[in-house]
């Protein structure tokens, strides 16, 4: 088999170069002009007839670098546009990636896991992104039980993929989760003074980086304790492309490098004084699993900064752009509100009056606002599903792909597909995944994470459930995604309930532009913060307490 590590470039890194500054451009570009010149001179790529369609770069062998690096997530768009292939080969230095743009192929990659792996470019992934040499004791763990690579055969990744998958799915544990969460959003409302002036996308941010590390690491985690890691945070969070490229980190990632050590240190003093204790029960077993397999405490703690990269990355953008749609349009905005209203209740008691919002009846009730949240993340989660090739196999029965290359199936092209959505998929349709069954509007179960466009439901049909990227698939399907959508949907109801929102000149706000440049590892960040004013809605000014529950 082939071994990853002998792999030091691995195609897929490349293209996280779209989310780096100009001069750092320059200094990765001559690295790759360089790298580029040795490997011209060293090795040859070959292709077999039987693999997918081979599309060459116009400057060989780094065409497909620079591509990546100037136009982000664009690129796969405009290859897919031209050729229309729904696989092919991209030639990148001395070996290959493989693109996957079609469901059906989709589908296939992730049947295939035990050849087409995630774990050994994810444990390449950490290595880099959190700054691990490879004699680290996290290395160590990571690769004990790869005898081969199969998926299910490394000891500490499958119990971890166990745990996260009992402790985050439905049942009391998801719902201790909501309830803390909620009630962190609640306090942040609670502090938002009338006619108070906002960056919008930044107190989202904040906010929910606040509300979000109390709820999983509990009431004395770092950030509360201490505010200025939330810059520190997203400060290495905007490096990570960077961190993951490898290339003098230190350098060209030195404000992100600093960022992670310094919350790396906080979460260390956090569990050296005992405080992970009140964490959730993800984060108390995750902890454990780790120190039980031999990380030292220093590593342990570290890597969750790791996992709060996953979680927030994902969860402030989304819900940012879900709460932008919905304040941008006033129709839809009236239209979201009538599903919601009908949701608070009120309890009267000696203090007044409280307005009462269980999320659990937003989940269920309210179909349109449902079907927003799947819409964003179809405009703005292009995530690519990256897994690496174990050895040689034939996908769907079609295409040979050959042991050491990656094959990515790349989300933003399947969500862009006419073929798939119909002839608007390149705009916002707030009913996409609607469904009108028997003249009720619902949307498909949450567990299928899969749509139906315009023109598919006129057939009754649904659209192939691969197609919608925004939780990858598969063994590697997002375990976060019911913790996701029910913080989603809660805050966002919890919002237009209580709140309008307006710009700072009074009009409708104007919704941003996604920065599509940016390599899809997490969900697209708007290419500019919006000033908003926020105003008690209107009949709702006197209107009492609020209590948010799941
Ligand atoms: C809108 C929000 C989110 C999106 C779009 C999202 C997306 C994704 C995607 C695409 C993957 C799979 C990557 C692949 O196929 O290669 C993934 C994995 C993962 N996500 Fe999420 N995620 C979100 C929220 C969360 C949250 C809130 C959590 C935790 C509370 C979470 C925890 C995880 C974990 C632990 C994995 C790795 C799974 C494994 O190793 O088997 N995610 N996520």
């Amino acid at each position: 088999m082939a071994n990853p590590d002998a792999e030091l470039e691995l195609p897929g890194a490349h293209h996280l170069l779209s989310n780096v500054n100009s001069t750092t451009k320059i200094v990765l570009l001559l690295s790759v002009f360089v790298t580029a010149y040795l490997v011209h001179h060293l090795t040859k790529i070959d292709h077999d007839p039987r693999e997918p369609p081979l599309i060459r770069p116009k400057i060989p062998w780094i065409g497909h670098i620079l591509g990546v690096i100037w136009r982000g997530t664009t690129y796969m768009q405009e290859l897919g546009d031209k050729h229309g292939y729904q696989a092919y080969t991209l030639p990148m230095l001395s070996s290959r990636a493989y693109i996957v743009s079609s469901a059906p192929l989709a589908a296939a990659v992730q049947k295939s896991s035990r050849v087409l792996s995630f774990n050994p470019l994810i444990i390449e992934i950490t290595i880099r992104m959190m700054g691990f040499s490879r004699s680290s004791s996290t290395m160590q763990a990571l690769k004990k039980g790869d005898d081969g690579g199969k998926e299910q055969d490394y000891g500490m990744m499958k119990e971890m993929h166990i745990h996260t998958h009992a402790t985050l799915g439905p049942g009391p544990n998801l719902e201790d989760l909501g309830n803390r969460q909620m009630e962190q959003f609640g306090k942040h409302f609670d502090l938002l003074a009338e006619g108070q002036e906002l960056d919008f996308f930044s107190w989202v941010r904040e906010m929910m980086t606040l509300s979000n590390t109390f709820t999983l690491y509990g009431p004395k985690n770092p950030y509360g304790t201490d505010p200025t890691l939330i810059d520190a945070f997203w400060d290495f969070e905007a490096g990570v492309p960077l961190c993951i490229i490898n290339v003098f980190p230190s350098i060209t990632a030195r404000k992100a490098v600093k960022g992670r050590e310094k919350v790396a240190k906080a979460m260390y003093d956090y569990y050296k004084q005992g405080h992970h204790k009140e964490a959730s029960a993800w984060i108390q077993g995750r902890i454990k699993l780790n120190l039980g397999h031999g990380l030292t405490e220093w590593e342990a703690m570290k890597l969750e900064v790791a996992t709060t990269f996953g979680i927030l990355g994902n969860a402030v953008s989304s819900s940012f752009w879900l709460l932008a749609y919905i304040y941008s349009s006033p129709t839809l905005l009236a239209e979201i509100r009538a599903e919601v209203d009908p949701v608070v209740s009120t309890e009267e008691s000696a203090d007044g009056t409280t307005n009462v919002i269980s999320v659990t009846k937003v989940r269920e009730r309210c179909p349109l606002l449902h079907s927003c949240m799947r819409e964003i993340l179809r405009l703005h989660a292009p995530m690519t599903s990256a897994r690496w090739v174990q050895q040689d196999t034939t996908l769907d029965d079609t295409y040979l792909l050959r042991a050491g290359s990656v094959v990515q199936i790349a989300g933003g092209v399947l969500h862009a597909d006419t073929r798939v959505w119909g002839h608007d998929a390149a705009i916002f349709n707030p009913r996409r995944f609607l469904h009108n069954v028997n003249g009720t509007f619902q949307v498909a179960p949450s567990t299928s994470e899969n749509g139906t466009s315009e023109k598919e439901k006129e057939k009754g049909s649904q659209v192939h459930p691969a197609a919608f990227r925004a939780f990858g698939g598969g063994y590697v399907l997002c375990p976060g995604r019911h913790f996701a959508a029910t913080e989603m949907m809660g805050f966002v109801a919890a919002m237009v309930a209580r709140f309008d929102i307006e710009g700072l000149d009074g009009k409708t706000m104007v919704r941003p532009e996604p920065v599509k440049s940016d390599f899809p590892i997490v969900v697209l960040k708007p290419e500019r913060d919006v000033g908003v004013r926020v105003k008690r809605r209107s009949g709702t000014e006197k209107g009492g307490k609020w209590r948010y529950f799941v």
